[in-house]
Formats: C-alpha cells, sequence, structure tokens
C-alpha cells in the first residue's frame, strides 16, 4: 500500500517547515521485498515495504535490532550482497534536474552518476568513515572533484563552507581525521557525505557511539543543516526518541514490515500500535519527565518460524485469536497507517491487555 499521509502539521518542533502532502516526492519505494538466501529457504528480511520520501523531509524509520532496517537501505543504496536478493518492488529517485530512475534496476553507470550527487550516506561506523591517511582537505577535493568540474581553489572554497555548516572552522580542513575530536570526526563525515549538495542523505544509527549530549548536537547540526541546504533524510535508529525531535515522520518496523507510520509527534505521543508503544517505552525520552521504562517482553521474531499471523502477535498483550490468523494489511487510520487488527478498538481505550501476554520467553528485553 502507498503511504499518502496527510494532514500533518505545518511547523516542527525544530521550526523546520514541514513538507506537506503537496510537497514534490524524491523517493516512491513500493511493496520491496529482500530475502536472505540460506539452508533454510529464503528468510525474508524486509516484505511489500512501501513509502514516499518528500522533498525537503526527513523520514525516521525505528525497529529493534533484526527488524530489517539497514537490509532496507541497503536495497535502496545498491550495497547489497549476496545472499541476499531483492525478491520484489521499485524504489524510485526522483533527481534534481534528471529523469526519475528506479534504483533497484538502474545500471552500474547510473548508479554511480547518482552516487554523491543526488544520493549519499553516513553509516554506523561513521566514526571509521573517513580515510585516516588522507587530510581532510584531500577527501573532500576528491569527493568533489569526481562528480563536478571544478578548480582546485573552487574545491577547497566548497570544502571549507561545508566544514564551516558543521561548526567546524575551515583552518581544520589540513588536519587528519585523528587530530579531531570524536564529535567533530562524526559532524566532518556528515560534511562530507554532504559536499555535493545530494537530494537525499541516508543516515544509519549515526550516532550511536557518541554519547546522549553528543546524540543531540549533531541532531541539531543535522536540522540546521537540512534547514540550509533542502535535503531529504531517510534516517534510521532503533531509539524512537531521537527520532521525535529530528523527523517530520516515522515508519516503525518489525518483522521486515512497516507496522505503522505517521507524524514523527503524533505517532510518539500516541502510538496505535503495540509495538510502536513497547518500543517507545523502551527508551528513556530526550526531553520530558522521565517515564517508566518497561521494555518489550519476548524477542524478536525468527526469520526462519515466521508467524502466519502479525509478526508482533507472539509478543503482543493484546492479541486476539485473529492476529495469528492473516498478516494484517497496512491500513490509514486518521493521520496514519497501521497494521494491527485492532487499531480502532485500542485508540479508542477499549481493549485491556489480555490477562497472560505469551511472549517468547516471558523475560523483558531490551529492544536494541
Ligand atoms: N547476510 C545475512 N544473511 C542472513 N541473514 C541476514 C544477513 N544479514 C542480515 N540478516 C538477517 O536479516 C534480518 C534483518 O537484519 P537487518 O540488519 O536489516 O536489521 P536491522 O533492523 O538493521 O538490525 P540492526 O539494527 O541490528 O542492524 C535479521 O534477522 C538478520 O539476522
Amino acid at each position: 500500500m502507498s503511504e499518502t499521509l496527510t494532514g500533518t502539521a505545518p511547523g516542527t518542533p525544530s521550526g523546520r517547515t514541514r513538507p506537506g502532502p503537496d510537497s514534490e516526492i524524491l523517493l516512491d519505494v513500493q511493496s520491496l521485498s529482500v530475502d536472505y538466501g540460506s539452508d533454510y529457504g529464503p528468510l525474508p528480511a524486509v516484505s511489500d515495504v512501501s513509502f514516499t520520501l518528500r522533498r525537503g523531509e526527513i523520514l525516521g524509520i525505528a525497529g529493534e535490532s533484526g527488524s530489517g532496517k539497514t537490509t532496507l537501505i541497503n536495497a535502496l543504496l545498491r550495497l547489497l550482497r549476496p545472499p541476499a536478493t531483492v525478491r520484489s518492488g521499485s524504489a524510485v529517485l526522483h533527481p534534481s534536474g534528471g529523469e526519475p530512475v528506479d534504483l533497484l534496476s538502474v545500471g552500474q553507470k547510473r548508479l554511480r552518476e547518482l552516487r554523491w550527487e543526488h544520493s549519499a550516506v553516513v553509516f554506523q561506523s561513521a566514526m571509521n568513515a573517513l580515510n585516516p591517511v588522507l587530510r581532510l582537505e584531500k577527501q573532500f577535493a576528491d569527493a568533489l572533484r569526481a562528480h563536478r568540474k571544478i578548480s582546485k581553489a573552487e574545491a577547497r572554497e566548497r570544502s571549507a563552507r561545508m566544514l564551516e555548516l558543521v561548526g567546524i572552522p575551515a583552518g581544520r580542513l589540513a588536519d587528519y581525521p585523528h587530530e579531531l575530536s570524536g564529535g567533530m570526526r562524526q559532524r566532518a563525515t556528515i560534511a562530507l557525505a554532504l559536499v555535493c549538495e545530494p537530494d537525499l542523505l541516508v543516515m544509519d544509527e549515526p550516532t550511536t557511539a557518541v554519547d546522549v549530549v553528543m546524540q543531540r548536537q549533531i541532531l541539531r547540526q543535522l536540522i540546521r543543516l537540512q534547514r540550509t541546504l533542502g535535503f531529504s533524510v531517510v534516517f534510521i535508529t532503533h531509539d524512537l526518541s531521537l527520532l521525535l525531535e529530528t523527523a517530520d515522520r516515522i515508519a516503525v518496523m518489525y518483522g521486515g514490515r512497516i507496522v505503522e507510520s505517521g507524524p514523527a509527534g503524533a505517532l510518539y505521543r500516541e502510538p496505535r500500535h503495540p509495538y510502536t508503544r513497547g518500543l517507545r517505552d523502551s527508551f528513556p525520552p530526550l526531553q520530558g519527565p522521565l517515564r517508566k521504562l518497561t521494555g518489550i517482553p519476548g524477542t524478536p521474531p525468527d526469520l526462519r518460524r515466521l508467524p502466519p499471523g502479525c509478526p508482533f502477535e507472539p509478543r503482543c498483550a493484546h492479541a486476539v485469536a485473529a492476529c495469528a490468523q492473516a498478516v494484517p494489511a497496512l491500513e490509514a487510520d486518521g493521520d496514519r497507517l497501521v497494521a494491527c487488527v485492532r487499531t480502532g478498538e485500542l485508540t479508542a481505550g477499549a481493549a485491556a491487555p489480555d490477562e497472560t501476554p505469551a511472549p517468547n520467553n516471558g523475560e523483558p528485553d531490551e529492544a536494541s
């Protein structure tokens, strides 16, 4: 199902103008499924995922470890390696000034042109993404001059501007990565990804390796950069609270599927899928009063033995017989899309959890 959310508020907590439903679409992902080949047969790591990303929009994708987030973005970036196979789907990028292109099937030559110029990525291990034996200036210039016909002086000037945009003095271009502090290296990595001013920035847990204070600084910086340069972001994390202040919309993944998506603030404050609620209550909020952290009982699903119905059913305190029978469709529910047969009842507060939830192992599990 295509995600066409309406009713998003015009502003965000950060003061950015949130792209509305009429904003131009940058990326249109439809029915994407990815399997890993194994001795047990194909393991469905991503199943029937659809979403759209608008120009200037920040989309957060949240879910526990193993929910399929990295596989999803690796498919979009064409970084999947065997035994992974894209089983079906399309991911059409509308690059500025160019023809729409399906990232899943485009030829290698065009793909190389699109990288850096139209899409860039910051990985989990952002700290190690810089080449330790090259000064920053050389790394920035190499990226720029591979894609733009510009002089050395122009490349230096652009690199300096980009570094300054992330709060690093231009003079540090002469430094080697080890001469920067951890937070600076992280920000330099983001600046490098953005040096060719791409339309799309994909970030896979970019703040995992830094402390909470640094996390917030980097996220604020990201929002400032987004406001200045106007790119779109797909931001992946296991911590829903990180997305509250950063993302315009959030999609929550479980067992390879999107189980809920909607405007970030509303989804965080009033989650409709029981898994979204469990994920939210697994991490302390970045701001506001502390909540009791409850975690989610049980463990994420084993892809070799997915239940026939809702993948979350074995861990869900609200599960009823119908939940075990068929995978619920992702359906519109006001400002959201939710894949839960009980969404109406749960939203109205009519349903109490069953007396005895049936988690896999009965132990609270850290959602990470
Ligand atoms: N090379 C592989 N071969 C087989 N299965 C894999 C492979 N890589 C990932 N998987 C499985 O695919 C599923 C999705 O993994 P993926 O890394 O995409 O999830 P994730 O949500 O990004 O988790 P994390 O936050 O830990 O990276 C998991 O069950 C994982 O075990």
